[in-house]
């Protein structure tokens, strides 16, 4: 189970909000492994790797996605309307973030504006190595087609049997991808940012996944390759009191433990006997979920925090910038706007985790890690790229030019200068 920390030291903090990360040098130096393998042979790399770390032999990379219809028929009545009410859902949120132009009249004849256009191609890496998460599909694909993105390149591990989640083949094709590459962690990312034979090279790359996945993402974006964000092993803290029953924080707790064992959650509450009754509740739940002993991993390197007051757990929470923060307690409300760091916030006691990783129509690709201090969960315009537009008229440019010369020439710049005198020099006499 977790650790108990009463009323924590301010400097101690940093130690206590650590994430797991005993094996980071290993996993960088096997991802790093990984990345050279792909770049040097391709496909041939990729369908090894697949065999020796998924355990699954195959001979082509590529999944045709058949016909949403025919696919519908292999799922249950009721996860196809609970997958169309989640998507429409999410089209709804990400729809209403389509921002207008931007046009501004800087000075009388200068005229700027700013353009979001689609970034063309991205690859969405869609984790399957203990879950098959084919809601993650429905978080970037629908965003990607509103944004206007042309290509969608889909990656994600097979199953056992070399085959690909019936839901997530529905989820492809609704969205009108026809095809799915067979290839997960690492390999998967190097495919996509260099290209190989099979797999296109991509512009953008996005999606989620345990460290190995996420520590490529890192290593390629510090070659210039654009990624969404580190998006790693899942993380939920929850403020909470006796406001708020144990049991639906523990239930909200183990949501994100039964993730990986990497996974981590944290408890935060001013309230000790309340602390106690949330783990009592951990106990009861934990030993009848199918994945408890990946939860109970979590469990063991996640903490429970009790603060002084109400203010220092706020801060603690902006400290450990959380993927997920639940606020269960009283002043929910108020407390919201004291939050400055998290991927996505859920504000009451009836607003579990769960709904946001699936269907109220926020996006649940977060920063993890203590990355939502700097980087923003997957939103509309993460598929697209702005552009700066300006016009000027002779009378802009003279009114304006002046005030440019001096500052280009107090940079030295002289070349900067002539671009503007030289015109200004034409025109003199031009009315
Ligand atoms: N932050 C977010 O937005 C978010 C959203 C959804 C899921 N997640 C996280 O995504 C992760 C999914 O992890 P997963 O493992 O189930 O699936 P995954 O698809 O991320 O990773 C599976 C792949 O990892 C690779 N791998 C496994 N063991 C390896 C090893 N020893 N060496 C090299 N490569 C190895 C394999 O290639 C495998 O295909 C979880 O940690 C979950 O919490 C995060
Ligand atoms: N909680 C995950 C993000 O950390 C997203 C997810 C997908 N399926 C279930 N949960
Ligand atoms: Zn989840």
């Amino acid at each position: 189970m977790w650790t108990l920390i009463r009323y924590p030291e301010k400097a101690d903090w940093k130690n206590w909000l650590k994430r797991p990360d005993s094996d980071a040098a290993r996993i960088r130096q096997r991802v790093e492994e990984i990345l050279s393998s792909v770049r040097a042979k391709g496909d041939k790399a990729l369908l090894e790797l697949t065999a020796e770390l998924d355990g699954v032999h195959l001979d082509r990379l590529a999944l045709a996605v058949p016909d949403p219809k025919t696919i519908a028929r292999r799922l249950p009545a009721g996860l196809l309307q609970a997958i169309d009410l989640a998507m429409a859902n999410i089209r709804k949120f990400h729809e209403a973030q389509l921002t207008d132009t931007v046009e501004v009249e800087t000075m009388p004849g200068i005229r700027c504006w700013q353009k979001s256009l689609p970034i063309e191609s991205v690859g969405l890496y869609i984790p399957g190595g203990s879950a098959p998460l084919f809601s993650t599909l429905m978080m970037l694909a629908v965003p990607a087609r509103i944004a206007g993105c042309r290509q969608l390149v889909v990656c994600s591990p097979p199953m056992p049997d070399g085959q690909l989640h019936p839901a997530l083949l529905y989820v492809a094709g609704v969205c009108e991808i026809p095809v799915i590459y067979r290839v997960g962690g690492a390999q998967a990312i190097a495919a996509m940012a260099w290209g190989t034979e099979t797999i296109p090279r991509v512009d953008k790359i996005f999606g989620p996944g345990n460290r190995y996945v996420t520590m490529a993402k890192q290593l390629l974006q510090q070659e210039g390759i654009a990624i969404d964000m580190p998006a790693g092993p899942s993380e939920v803290a929850v403020l909470g009191d006796s406001s708020c029953p144990p049991e639906f924080a523990a239930a909200d707790l183990l949501s994100q433990a039964e993730h990986g064992p990497d996974s981590q959650v944290i408890l935060v509450s001013t309230d000790e006997s309340w602390i106690q009754a949330v783990e009592a509740a951990l106990h009861t739940q934990l030993s009848a979920l199918p994945r408890q002993e990946i939860a109970a991993h979590a469990l063991s390197h996640s903490k429970a925090f009790l603060m002084k007051d109400e203010e220092q757990a706020i801060e603690l929470l902006n400290a450990y910038a959380p993927e997920h923060l639940i606020l269960a307690c009283r002043n929910a409300h108020t407390l919201a706007n004291k939050i400055l760091h998290a991927g996505s916030v859920f504000i009451g006691q009836y607003a579990p985790e769960s709904v946001g990783d699936y269907a109220s129509g926020t996006n649940h690709t977060l920063p993890t890690a203590g990355y939502a201090r700097a980087w923003s969960g997957v939103h509309l315009d993460s598929f697209r790229k702005k552009i700066s537009f300006q016009e000027l008229t002779l009378e802009g440019l003279r009114a304006i030019g002046p005030a440019v010369e001096t500052l280009a020439l107090a940079e030295g710049l002289q070349a900067h200068q002539q671009a503007v005198a030289i015109r200004l020099q034409y025109t003199k006499n031009s009315c």
